[in-house]
């Protein structure tokens, strides 16, 4: 996108991003990937429980709607929520390349004012990879699906070991994570499956 800082271009020897073989097919809901996740959890009652779909392609689409508790000014979403669901939309992508990776670097454009009640369209993509270095852009629409660009976003994700999570994590929170099946399943597969 226009205007990123030269940290959010990828470098002369990126390559095109490949979907993993066992990436969700396009269509299917990714689901949550840590029930507590502020972001796409559904154990966070005022989190934005975003879903997101795998689409065609590295990329997917995700819905969240705009509730009270996500009030920056009277009756309007807070920015930073916004970049929190253009975050939450871009890690998404990471599921299909089957990597683990966090933000080093979220870029956002807010363009228009987001009522309460919305529902933010959001799309987002791979653009290229480079070493560990995951590039990537996303757009929220309002209105609809093919609704006027509210927000947008470059982002470059940084690949990481499981143990990025293990090392700096509460013990509180990796312990209960470490000790449910489902949640170990989830993070063996990027292991295996690299
Ligand atoms: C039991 C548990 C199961 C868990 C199951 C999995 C769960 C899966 C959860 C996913 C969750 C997603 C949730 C939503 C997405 C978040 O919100 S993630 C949370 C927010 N992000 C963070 O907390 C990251 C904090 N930052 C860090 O930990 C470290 O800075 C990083 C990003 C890991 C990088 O550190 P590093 O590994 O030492 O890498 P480093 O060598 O510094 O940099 C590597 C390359 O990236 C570049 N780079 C690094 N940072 C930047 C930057 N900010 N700007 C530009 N370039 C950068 C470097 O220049 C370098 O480039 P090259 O020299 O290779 O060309």
């Amino acid at each position: 996108m226009s205007g990123r800082t030269p940290s959010l271009t990828p470098p002369d020897d990126a390559t095109a991003p490949v979907r993993h073989p066992d990436a969700p097919p396009a269509g299917e809901l990714l689901g949550a990937h840590y029930a507590h996740c502020f972001g796409c959890g559904d154990a966070q009652p005022h989190g934005l429980q975003l879903q997101a779909r795998a689409a065609e392609g590295v990329a997917i689409t995700a819905e969240f709607t705009v509730k009270p508790e996500h009030q920056g000014a009277p009756g309007l979403a807070h920015g930073g929520v916004l970049a929190t669901a253009l975050d939450e939309t871009l890690g998404s992508l990471n599921w299909l390349l089957r990597a683990i990776a966090v933000t080093g670097r979220l870029e956002t454009d807010f363009v228009r004012p987001v009522p309460v009640d919305t529902v933010l369209y959001l799309e987002a993509e791979v653009t290229a990879v480079a070493g560990r270095k995951i590039y990537s852009t996303a757009v929220g629409r309002i209105g609809g699906p093919e609704g006027e660009i509210a927000v947008r976003a470059d982002a470059l994700f940084i690949e990481v070991k499981v143990d990025h999570f293990i090392d700096n994590g509460r013990p509180e929170e990796i312990n209960a994570a470490m000790s449910d099946p489902d949640q170990r399943r989830r993070a063996r597969a990027f292991e295996v499956n690299p």
